[in-house]
């Protein structure tokens, strides 16, 4: 058995910098859990305290159900790899990996076996008598996780191990680590900013921002269902399409997305209908990805936008359309900044932007959209309204007058602040 237990951790570093605020999360036994956020949000920290490379200042973490603040680092049977897995250069490949076990005096034969079946899985057999040295990246970040799980440790953690190596490499290493620490059945806690990473080789991932817990949940909880505008938007590889709506419901009949020039209605049948209502009379943010619209055509009668294609971009196995609607992105709400309530400046955060933002309907400003529009006919690039997953085809040219579906299914509804209205499903 080899859980983790996070319990309101808290990390004040040296200066009262503050870098990890109450965070409670649990690894169940065997689990692959994923710390993604932005950086400097506090996932190395959140790492190395399990590890015991840092004091936990408040809080508490529990491995296998035992308290662990005070255990020292050796006793906590932990492996760990880097970005850089730093090797003994004048060690053969073999004897790096088999290094833990040597020095825990295993029986050299059970050593030998152990070295020939992992540098097997990790795909490195053919350079144990190397020197680091004289090998790629992508092979001695292999050589590096080779000696942190020879000794099968009961919890494994990885820290942005493959930020270094190319996209390929990347890809490649990604597909080996998943299959060999499942196989292995050891835990795993792995940070990443990379939410491609994340979302592949995740069971669950926690999204953190300032130091704070903002999601977790597994991959598709996260992607479809996300807790907050931050977490939608994170977690995206296109721009997510964020937009203001007025909120009304007209003689009760139903509740309507007002966006200016293009509304939405959603009946009373929708579960989301009576959490939104509750805004009537105010603004709501919309999320909607890219995939979750579509090109249809002119006789279609379903929820839609109508706009003018502004450009189209193609991605290799896809294309994006970016359509002028009327209707300008608002810019995703920051979460509260843990550093800045303690200071005793409210709940706000985020500096004054997000503050003005905050204060001020979240719709462009029409000086703003002015200012835009010159850009725009400067040459300079102005933010496109909404972006459209095509697919493999363009079914439309630049300047096209466009019909985009929406998928009300997939649309995220958020107050002002960037909350969830109807509550994510976990
Ligand atoms: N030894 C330290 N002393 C003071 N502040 C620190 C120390 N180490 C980290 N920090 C600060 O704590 C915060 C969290 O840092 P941390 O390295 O955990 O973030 P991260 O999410 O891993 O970032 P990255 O992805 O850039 O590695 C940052 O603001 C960082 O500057």
């Amino acid at each position: 058995m080899s859980s983790v237990i996070l319990d309101k951790v808290t990390k004040v570093y040296p200066g009262d910098h503050l870098a990890v605020d109450k965070l409670s999360l649990k690894a169940e036994d065997g689990e692959f859990l994923v710390l993604l956020g932005p950086s400097g949000c506090g996932k190395s920290t959140l790492l190395r305290m399990i590890a015991g490379l840092e004091d936990i200042t408040e809080g508490e973490l529990w491995l296998d159900g035992e308290l662990a603040n005070q255990v020292p680092p050796r006793d906590r049977d932990v492996a760990m790899v880097f970005q850089n897995g730093a090797l003994y250069p004048h060690r053969t490949v073999r004897g790096n990996i088999a290094f833990p076990l040597e020095i825990a005096k295993a029986d050299p034969q059970l050593v030998r076996e152990r070295v020939r079946e992992l540098s097997k899985a990790l795909h490195i057999d053919e350079t144990l008598d190397r020197r680091p040295g004289t090998l790629s990246g992508g092979q001695r970040q292999r050589v590096a996780m080779g000696r942190a799980i020879v000794r099968q440790p009961r919890l494994f953690l990885m820290d942005e191990p493959l930020s270094n190596l190319d996209a390929g490499m990347r890809t490649e290493l990604r597909m080996e680590i998943s299959a060999l620490v499942r196989s292995l059945g050891i835990t795993t806690i792995y940070v990443t900013h990379d939410q491609v990473e994340a979302l592949t080789l995740a069971d669950r991932i926690a999204i953190l921002n300032r130091g704070v817990l903002q999601d977790f949940g597994t991959p598709a909880q996260i992607y479809n269902d996300p807790a907050t505008a931050f977490v939608a938007a994170f977690l995206n590889s296109q721009q997510l399409n964020l937009l203001a709506a007025d909120v009304h419901t007209p003689q009760n009949q139903y509740v309507m997305l007002d966006f200016g020039p293009h509304r939405l209605s959603i009946p009373w049948s929708d579960p989301r209908a009576y959490a939104i209502s509750q805004h009537t009379g105010g603004q709501v943010l919309i999320g909607m990805r890219p995939d979750g619209l579509a090109p249809v055509p002119e006789s279609y009668d379903g929820p839609a936008f109508y706009g003018r294609v502004r450009t189209l971009e193609y991605h290799g196995h896809e294309w994006m359309a970016y359509i002028e609607c009327g209707v300008p992105a608002v810019p995703v709400p920051e979460p509260p900044d843990p550093r800045e309530v303690r200071r005793g400046h409210g709940a706000s955060g985020g500096g004054l932007g997000a503050l003005v933002r905050r204060m001020f309907p979240q719709r462009q400003e029409p000086q703003d959209l002015e200012q835009a529009d010159q850009n725009s006919s400067n040459g300079l690039h102005r933010r496109a309204d909404l972006t459209v997953r095509l697919g493999n085809r363009p079914v439309w040219r630049t300047g096209d007058a466009a019909k985009v579906g929406i998928d009300m299914s997939r649309l995220m509804i958020f107050t002002p602040d960037g909350a969830r209205i109807d509550k994510p499903r976990r």
